[in-house]
């Protein structure tokens, strides 16, 4: 093991897939080696999460990153200077008082998490082995399910579609190569139908297409159709999942459909959910509720949790004492893992740990505003989480990490085991 003691550290602004500024940190070793991440961001954000820091004012719609990278180069720099890359909770802590808010708003969320994973990276790196296998740190490991975006819609694209993401799931697949081969066949799919149907506008912020859809049922059924024209058997080997991202039109448990120009309350909305449940091979749905609707989520998960996941997002902004309450009151039954929403590594690992305890899904997931910056990869099979959610196909920041699992896998060789149905927290119905 070479020396792990953090000479300096920098920080520089950079841009996300959305064309916004971001933070990159770099991380920099007494024996010479490095360690780099850069801060994704998101367009649904929980009111949880950790807040990123941009400067106001004029300059890209008030969304500059200047004051965070300042921060990164300098408090940060001086914080950390001279501590042991190889400890990441006392790093993390460091940060945390450091910041000194409860929101890490002060330093900014995306200079924190873009610090916290570079100490990472370095650490892995001066360990002399790929950041998955350190972190693994022995323990057996799996390549996760990936949830593949089809169409997008909600906050990535104008509000087109009231769902945020129409996504496949392949866990029938023998390994993730497969699944993604299946995936690229639906999306090709779906892509001539659009076509077809004079209804492609071309992609929203994570590939999927940007639908011109009537409404949400014509994509669940024009999902369908793509995975029969593909030749496979719905729900059987290619299965639905949604992301309805509900907080983005639900709050005090009044639904606003802005497409079919209704409104439902929590019952009427788990009602709608419930007639999608009965007539497509659904088999997740995230945030199927706004996150100040707790009860809505319990009543959801009481009728559903046997038969599909229920993954909270907004709702648990991968929060360890989140996820916990969530599991005492049986309010879904798995957690989507984005680490900016926790801010630093430890905060992002203990949700998972926490998900895991408690029998939950656990689901490693990509913003929609993201860059070359695969890490996210890493940890989901490092900490071995079953699931990995980064939007679609056609964008090279998904690709990125698509390609990084394929390497990944590739380099487990007989080693590889694909978690399959096993990642999800039912036991599915195969008929
Ligand atoms: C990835 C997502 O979108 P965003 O990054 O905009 O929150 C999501 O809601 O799961
Ligand atoms: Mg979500």
């Amino acid at each position: 093991m070479m020396d792990t003691t953090i000479a300096a550290v920098r920080g520089r602004r950079v841009w996300d897939s959305r064309g916004r500024p971001t933070v990159e940190a770099e991380v920099l070793l007494k024996s010479g080696l490095r360690g780099r991440a850069i801060a994704p961001a998101g367009a649904s954000t929980g009111t949880g999460e950790a807040l990123d820091r941009r400067d106001g004012g004029t300059a890209f719609g008030g969304l500059d990153v200047t004051g965070a990278v300042a921060a990164v180069n300098g408090e940060i720099a001086a914080a950390l200077a001279g501590r042991d890359a190889g400890d990441q909770p006392g790093i993390d802590a460091a940060l945390i008082a450091l910041d000194g808010s409860d929101n890490l708003g002060r330093l900014g969320g995306n200079a924190v998490v873009a610090t916290s994973m570079a100490v990472l990276h370095a650490a892995a790196n001066a360990s002399g082995q790929p950041l998955w296998r350190y972190l693994s740190a022995g323990r057996p490991v799996r390549i996760p399910v990936p949830e593949i975006q089809i169409f997008g819609g909600g906050a990535h694209a104008a509000r087109r579609v009231d769902v945020q993401d129409f996504m496949v799931m392949c866990p029938a697949a023998s390994s993730f190569a497969q699944a993604l081969d299946w995936t690229a066949e639906v999306y090709r799919a779906a892509g001539a139908l659009m076509k077809q149907a004079g209804k492609l506008q071309g992609v929203a912020d994570e590939g999927g297409f940007w639908p011109a859809f009537a409404s949400n049922e014509e994509a669940l059924d024009t999902l369908m159709r793509a995975i029969e024209d593909a030749g496979f058997k719905p729900g059987r080997e290619v299965a639905i999942s949604l992301d309805i991202a509900a907080s983005e039109f639900g709050r005090s448990g009044a639904y606003k459909l802005a497409l079919e120009q209704r409104e439902l309350d929590s019952a009427g909305m788990i009602a709608l959910l419930g007639r999608w449940l009965e007539s497509y091979p659904i088999i997740s749905i995230e945030d199927p509720l706004a996150e100040d609707d707790a009860e809505g989520f319990k009543a959801f998960t009481a009728l559903y949790g046997e038969r599909c996941q229920i993954i909270g997002d907004d709702f648990l902004v991968t929060n360890a004492a989140r996820v916990e309450a969530a599991a005492a009151s049986k309010a879904l039954n798995a957690v989507l893992i984005k680490p900016n929403q926790s801010g630093t590594v430890t905060g992002t690992r203990a949700a998972l740990d926490a998900g895991k305890a408690a029998g939950f899904g656990t689901i490693v997931s990509a913003r929609s505003g993201e860059t070359e910056d695969v890490t996210i990869a890493h940890l989901s099979v490092g900490w071995d989480a079953g699931q990995f959610k980064v939007g679609s196909f056609t964008r090279s920041e998904r690709m990125a990490k698509w390609n990084e699992m394929l390497r990944i896998e590739e380099e487990l060789g007989s080693e590889a085991s694909f978690a399959g149905w096993e990642a999800l927290p039912f036991a599915p119905q195969r008929s």
